[in-house]
């Protein structure tokens, strides 16, 4: 017997959406691919058959295409009835990191779809929503992986998810949570050796690797690191009210605070920020002095629920300080894991690390529903 048919949307095509679009290409048994959207223009298998299915492999193939569907940009709900009315189960896997559209989870997934996401926003935004996503998932009898929101592609919130599940006391999550920030303070403030680099000229350089989010600022204001703590919080059980209900340190140098979160905004202060590069080395050369390096971390003390996010120093022979270019480090400790904590470390950040948890994730969902 043929296992039933199972339909995707894909909604994102950038670094992430496009690293994703190249692994689902490879995979065995994909689902079939009807709709594929970025921000302005939305490709559609065409109905009623849902047949031909957008070829993965890349974009531009996808939008040459003389028989498929294409369209402007299309509302969330419109996606959502058209894959609602495909015939099988359908997974939306969205690779933005817009909130209007984690917003509409709850709508995908009381209508049965599936949600798959690396976009942090509808996890780590107010409690409601992440009680409303749940509640839609199980009211439609629909399944919701987001790995890739904390970690990209490592195996965090699994293994944070099966400590809780199996029953083990969550006592303290710490580590080094930012792709980008890990990076930045890994080449401009090295354990070993030393460096001349300018922290904009970094900051740039993680731009251009696909590290930080689609405005830097995200990355740079901290916002980032509290987003992954507070869904890390609330998978251990501390219902985090929102994001910014606990103190954030800012790299945001206070000057540029107010620029506009337009793309203009984003070029404007990619412009400006070398003239702010003394701030940064002050804090490298103080930490220096103590004979330390900075880096930017965050906890969660469960019992306390207190969430701390911002700059420390470390020793340089710490694991910490010895990390080494987008590396996440993440300690859980357990009751049972007692004083050695179990720990995730490896890349945390760029397209195809980040495409390999999304991926990955889907696989899951397709042996569930098949
Ligand atoms: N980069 C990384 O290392 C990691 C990223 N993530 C998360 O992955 C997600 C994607 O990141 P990344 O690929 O770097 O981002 P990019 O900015 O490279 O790509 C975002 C894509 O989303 C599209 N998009 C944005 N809003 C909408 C919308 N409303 N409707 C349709 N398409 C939309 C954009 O369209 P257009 O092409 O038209 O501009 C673009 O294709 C983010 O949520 C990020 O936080 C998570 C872990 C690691
Ligand atoms: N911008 C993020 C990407 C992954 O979540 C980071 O740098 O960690
Ligand atoms: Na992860």
């Amino acid at each position: 017997m043929s296992a039933s048919p199972i339909f995707l949307g894909v909604i994102g095509v950038g670094g992430v959406g496009t690293a994703f679009l190249q692994q689902l290409a490879r995979l065995p048994n994909a689902p079939q691919l009807v709709v594929l959207a970025r921000s302005s223009q939305t490709l559609l298998a065409p109905t009623p058959a849902y047949s031909p299915a957008i070829p993965a492999a890349d974009w531009a193939t996808a939008a040459a295409t003389p028989s498929l569907t294409k369209s402007g940009a299309l509302q969330a709900e419109e996606i959502a009835t058209y894959l609602a009315s495909a015939p099988g189960r359908a997974i939306l896997v969205d690779n933005t990191s817009d909130i209007s559209l984690a917003r509409q989870y709850p709508t995908f997934l009381k209508k049965g779809i599936s949600v798959v996401t690396p976009n942090k926003k509808g996890f780590s935004d107010d409690l409601s929503l992440w009680k409303d996503i749940f509640a839609s998932a199980a009211e439609g009898k629909a399944l919701v992986y987001h790995e890739s929101t904390v970690g990209a592609g490592l195996p965090v919130l699994s293994t944070l998810k099966d400590l809780v599940a199996t029953g083990d006391e969550v006592t303290r999550i710490e580590g080094v949570f930012s792709g980008t920030l890990s990076f930045l303070f890994n080449t401009f403030a090295p354990a070993s050796g030393s460096s001349d680099a300018q922290w904009s000229a970094v900051v740039a350089q993680a731009k251009e690797l696909g590290y930080t989010e689609p405005d830097p600022r995200d990355d740079l204001n901290g916002m980032d690191v509290a987003r992954k703590l507070t869904i890390l919080a609330r998978i251990a059980g501390l219902e985090v009210t929102s994001p910014d209900s606990f103190p954030i340190e800012s790299l945001i140098p206070a000057e540029l605070a107010s620029l506009p979160s337009s793309a203009d905004g984003i070029t404007q202060f990619m412009t400006r920020l070398p003239e702010f590069d003394a701030q940064m080395a002050n804090v490298k050369d103080t930490a220096e002095q103590q004979g330390k390096v900075v880096r930017y971390v965050g906890s969660i003390d469960v019992a306390a629920k207190a969430v701390k996010v911002g700059l420390q120093y470390f020793d340089k022979d710490s694991a910490i300080a010895g990390l080494k270019g987008s590396d996440n480090i993440i300690s859980f400790y357990t009751k049972r894991y007692g004083a050695n904590p179990l720990i995730v470390q490896g890349a945390g950040a760029g397209g195809d690390v980040t495409a390999m948890g999304v991926s990955a994730d889907l696989i899951k969902v397709v042996e569930r529903l098949r």
